[in-house]
């Protein structure tokens, strides 16, 4: 067993597997306490005709922090964000990442800027500037897809060059590791995912090719955050593994539970 304490804000669904129901249980499995604040309550995920329920406000995630620390209950390795529902719940986003840093200055945030895929965005337009500005910066590891890539970095990535200019673009931004999780470059069968890790002034850098299932998936990045999560704290020098673990086993895994 892991002494590890993992803080998760995402996203919960009634029906489904996104956001905290897709990460908790795959994150006991492999040892790890998880504490879930759900940033958001749905009946289902977004990509569905149509989707009700509550959003929470910054007051609320407030609230919920308060409690934890009134009882000294936020000491945490690991923070992991996904989807956010609003604009004040992301900035209180900030003040969380701040104060847990504070009481442990070696938690590693691990954050997954969930704003769309394929060109749309599912979130509110308004939370791109706060990820880059505000969030991005105290970020340990990010993992975009393409589509987040692009738009944090403005860098549209059509090869694996423009694919590691728009990581050099995040890692100035404060994020030291970036991993694009998938991106499509025109082979019909290939997806390929990015890495990139600046450590004392070096960086490191990977390209992993996946096969891809000509079928599109939700809550695949969620569950690949998780991971990359759970693989850099038992590989945290070898990007390379931690990529491969989830695209060559759990995503093949999973994805063939769901399509079954
Ligand atoms: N169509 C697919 N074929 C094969 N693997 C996939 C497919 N969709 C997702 N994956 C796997 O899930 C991971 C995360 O999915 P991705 O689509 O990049 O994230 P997001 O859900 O955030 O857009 C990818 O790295 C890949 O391993
Ligand atoms: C409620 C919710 N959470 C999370 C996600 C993120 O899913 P993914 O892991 O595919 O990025 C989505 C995507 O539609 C969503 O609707």
């Amino acid at each position: 067993m892991s002494n590890c304490r993992v803080l998760s804000i995402q996203s919960h669904v009634v029906s489904g597997y996104v956001g905290n129901k897709s990460v908790t249980f795959p994150l006991q499995l492999l040892g790890f306490e998880v504490d879930a604040i759900n940033s958001v309550q749905f009946s289902n995920h977004t990509g569905y005709p149509c989707f009700k329920g509550q959003v929470l406000e910054a007051a609320q995630l407030g609230e919920l922090y308060e409690g934890l620390k009134a009882n000294d209950l936020n000491n945490y390795t690991h923070l992991l964000t996904g989807y956010i529902g609003c604009e004040s719940f992301l900035r209180k986003v900030k003040d969380v990442i701040l104060d847990l840093k504070k009481k442990n200055p070696n938690l590693v945030y691990v954050c997954d800027p969930v704003m769309g895929d394929n060109g749309e965005m599912y979130v509110a337009k308004e939370l791109l500037p706060i990820y880059q500005q505000e969030i991005i910066p105290l970020a340990d590891v990010i993992t975009p897809n393409q589509f987040e890539a692009e738009m944090l970095s403005g860098v549209t990535i059509d090869s694996a060059e423009t694919a590691k200019e728009a990581m050099e673009t995040l890692h100035k931004m404060g994020a030291k590791t970036v991993i694009v999780s998938s991106s499509d470059l025109g082979e019909p069968d290939i997806l390929v995912g990015f890495g990139s890790s600046v450590a004392n002034g070096n960086t490191s850098a990977i390209k992993v090719e996946m096969t891809r299932i000509p079928m599109y998936f939700t809550g695949s990045g969620d569950l690949f955050t998780a991971m990359i999560l759970v693989w850099l704290h038992r590989h945290p020098d070898n990007l390379q593994v931690s990529v491969q673990y989830y695209t060559s086993f759990y995503s093949l895994q999973h994805l063939l539970h769901l399509v079954c």
